[in-house]
């Protein structure tokens, strides 16, 4: 029998037991990056902790039965600028198109490296694939399909080309939830964040926007509900088609024979704390509204902010370390560690010190326990991850099995885990390349500096000394007569 999951729950705001609705389909829709630029290290914090609930999820229903969906947002604003800028030469569509096909070759090359597993990983031929990464680009089908029924049903309108969501109707239809109650905002807080941008075409500030019409340098589609120009879509619509197509519409006719009232809704929904108003607030509401039911997921998960120096990391701050360039400093899997010291929901103070302590810890653990072949997770390993993911206990519990000389389990367990991606001998190898430094350079240094030493040469040593302290190495003389080494950072 699986062991029972605890996870919280932003819908209820507490830790409930996960019941699936279909165990041999447990499925799980994440929100994706937005491909413009290169991530953040912030934004590979969902990346991680997902992939670490999904390992978890495969691992207590079984591979074969979990879903896991994270899309790739390749239509935004913010594309379209950053192509204008940086192609300002070719035709805008093509140059929308080398700036999400560069930052997600990128994307996949920097997650890759913090031991994320990805769909090529998951998916065998022939079977249904278990791991998808939808672009919402390829769904503008399913956007307009949702958004005839929302026009239908009388939850959306149309006007001055645009197609907007009117939040008064759906208060009107029976079967959806309050909105505002999944973020747990008054009308009134929703209404004084709704005034600061008041377009002309909506009947009401809370309106959001599905459906936009495109100028002549915007990308654009055939437009939905007869609107003649071509248009785009808005942000929150696409993640209503994705969650659709991949996790209902797929698995439709099964679900109506198991369990009618489990249609249209799937089980676990994550992204980042930022996300629940209003990304998350509108998702539920469109879903909901189009396919008459009162749930889009049943369990809806955030991770907390990763901060420096007490802030959010992001963009619009310039506060941020791209993944990419901390890959050059440090191995993916000290990132990766050091991301799951805290608990997901918490906030993370990044800093240069933290990775330090999760190398060191990485060091000792891949020297103990990284030569075998192993990949497994232990029972204590998964109690700690089955309650709401408890990082700082599973971590914990490595540490036990370390102290209990338990090595040949610690590694199986690491590599269940993401980690020990490539060996322990190629993680060394990397860890001195990227210090520039040949650890037998620097022993055949310390031999020859015993020798003067014990020759009394004491400025051939000194001499010796400093050339180690050149290349970065601190030699310490302890007391028991022998010599140890370190680098400085
Ligand atoms: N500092 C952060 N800590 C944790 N998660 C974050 C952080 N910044 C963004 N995220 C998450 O990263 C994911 C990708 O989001 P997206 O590509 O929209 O980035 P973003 O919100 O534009 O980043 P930024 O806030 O820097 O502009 C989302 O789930 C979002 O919640
Ligand atoms: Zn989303």
């Amino acid at each position: 029998m699986a062991a029972s999951l605890r996870l919280y729950n932003t819908l209820t705001r507490s830790k409930d037991v996960f019941v699936p609705i279909d165990p041999e389909n447990v499925r799980l829709y994440v929100c994706g990056p937005t491909v413009y630029d290169y991530a953040h290290i912030g934004n590979a914090r969902p990346i991680i902790v997902f992939d670490l609930l999904f390992r978890l999820l495969r691992r207590v229903y079984g591979k074969e039965a979990v879903t896991y969906v994270r899309n790739i947002t390749d239509v935004d604003d913010k594309i379209n600028a950053r192509a204008a800028r940086d192609y300002p030469d070719l035709p805008h569509n093509e140059a929308i198109r080398v700036v999400t096909g560069k930052t997600e070759e990128q994307f996949h090359a920097d997650i890759r490296a913090l031991g994320v597993l990805m769909p090529e990983d998951v998916n065998e031929a022939g079977k249904l694939p278990r791991f998808v990464e939808p672009r919402a680009t390829e769904h503008i089908d399913e956007m307009r399909t949702i958004i005839g029924r929302l026009i239908d049903r009388g939850a959306a309108y149309v006007a001055e080309g645009h197609v907007l969501f009117s939040v008064a109707a759906m208060q009107k239809l029976p079967n959806v939830p309050q909105y505002g109650a999944f973020s747990k905002r008054s009308p009134d807080e929703l209404l004084s964040g709704a005034r600061v941008d008041v377009a002309p075409y909506k009947r009401d500030p809370m309106d959001f926007v599905l459906w936009k019409p495109s100028g002549p340098q915007d990308p654009a589609w055939p437009s939905p509900a007869g609107i003649a120009t071509p248009g785009r879509p808005g942000w929150h619509i696409e993640c209503s088609a994705m969650s659709w197509k991949h996790l209902v519409e797929a698995f439709e006719t099964r679900l109506a024979c198991a369990d009618p009232t489990a249609r249209e809704i799937f089980d676990i929904h994550g992204g980042g704390i930022d996300l629940v108003f209003p990304h998350h607030e509108n998702e539920i509401a469109q879903s909901c509204c189009a396919f008459d039911t009162p749930r889009m997921a049943n369990v809806w998960m955030h991770n907390g902010f990763l901060q420096v120096e007490g802030e959010k990391m992001s963009k619009s701050l310039g506060n941020f370390f791209t993944i990419n360039e901390l890959l050059q400093d440090w191995p993916g899997e000290v990132l990766r560690f050091n991301m799951l010291r805290t608990h997901y929901r918490q906030p993370i103070d990044w800093t240069i010190k933290g990775l330090e302590e999760s190398e060191k810890i990485l060091d000792r653990w891949y020297e103990l326990a990284g030569r075998g072949e192993a990949v497994f997770l232990s029972e204590q390993i998964i109690d700690a991850l089955a309650d709401d993911l408890n990082t700082p206990k599973m971590l914990a519990e490595l540490h036990a099995l370390d102290g209990q000389g338990a090595h040949e389990e610690l590694g199986a367990n690491l590599r269940a885990l993401g980690f020990l991606l490539e060996g322990a001998e190629a993680w060394e190898a990397r860890k001195w390349a990227s210090l520039s430094i040949d650890p037998a350079q620097v022993e055949a240094l310390i031999g020859a500096r015993k020798e003067a030493r014990a020759a009394k040469n004491w400025a051939e040593s000194d001499r010796i000394r400093d050339e180690l302290a050149a290349l970065n190495v601190v030699v310490k003389d302890n007391k028991d007569g022998t010599t140890t080494w370190e680098v400085a950072r």
